[in-house]
């Protein structure tokens, strides 16, 4: 894909979630992975432009989403011990809202027309809809 090795360029588009940006009692592997994913992403966005490969690498963070996923809660053997806990996340469901996947494909097609966005942060809920988080360390970079 890199335009210095032969590619053409491109977009890639990490997906993490909200519980990569705030903790995750109820899923702190999850949760964990998907902070790994936003730090992925604002670091190989930098190296990107810096590298100047032509490819911008952006993040999105939904909140809960409408999708087969949110099933996953209802099998002990995806939670483990904290099963016990799973009528709390419907709790937290009914508390912040459920999204239609529509919102989440929205924002992505968004990152894709933005020829500015790279190594954005892009956060997705019933309260805000789409906005994005703002790191004081590095901001978004351009290529
Ligand atoms: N549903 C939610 O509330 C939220 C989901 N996310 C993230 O969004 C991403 C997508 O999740 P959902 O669509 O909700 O999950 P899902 O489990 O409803 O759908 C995932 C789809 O990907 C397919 N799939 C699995 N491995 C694949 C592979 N190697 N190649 C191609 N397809 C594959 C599955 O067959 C399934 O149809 C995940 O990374 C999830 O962590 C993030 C925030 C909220
Ligand atoms: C079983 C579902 C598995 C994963 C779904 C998803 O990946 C996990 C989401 C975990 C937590 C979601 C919390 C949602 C919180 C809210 O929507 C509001 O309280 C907004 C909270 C913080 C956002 C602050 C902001 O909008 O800047």
């Amino acid at each position: 894909m890199r335009k210095n090795n032969g590619g053409h360029g491109g977009v890639i588009i990490n997906i993490s979630s909200l519980a990569g940006l705030t903790p995750a009692a109820y899923q702190p592997v999850y949760s964990a992975s998907k902070h790994g994913v936003i730090g992925f992403t604002r670091s190989i966005a930098a190296l990107a432009s810096i590298g100047n490969y032509g490819v911008r690498i952006n993040s999105v963070c939904p909140a809960f989403v409408d999708t087969p996923l949110l099933e996953s809660i209802e099998k002990e053997e995806n939670m483990g011990e904290l099963f016990k806990y799973k009528d709390r996340i419907k709790d937290m469901m009914k508390c912040y809202g459920v999204l239609d996947p529509s919102l989440i494909a929205k924002g992505m097609i968004d990152l894709i027309e933005d020829d500015a966005s790279n190594g954005a942060v892009m956060k997705i809920t019933t309260s805000r809809g789409i906005h994005f988080e703002e790191f004081g360390v590095q901001q978004k970079t351009k290529i």
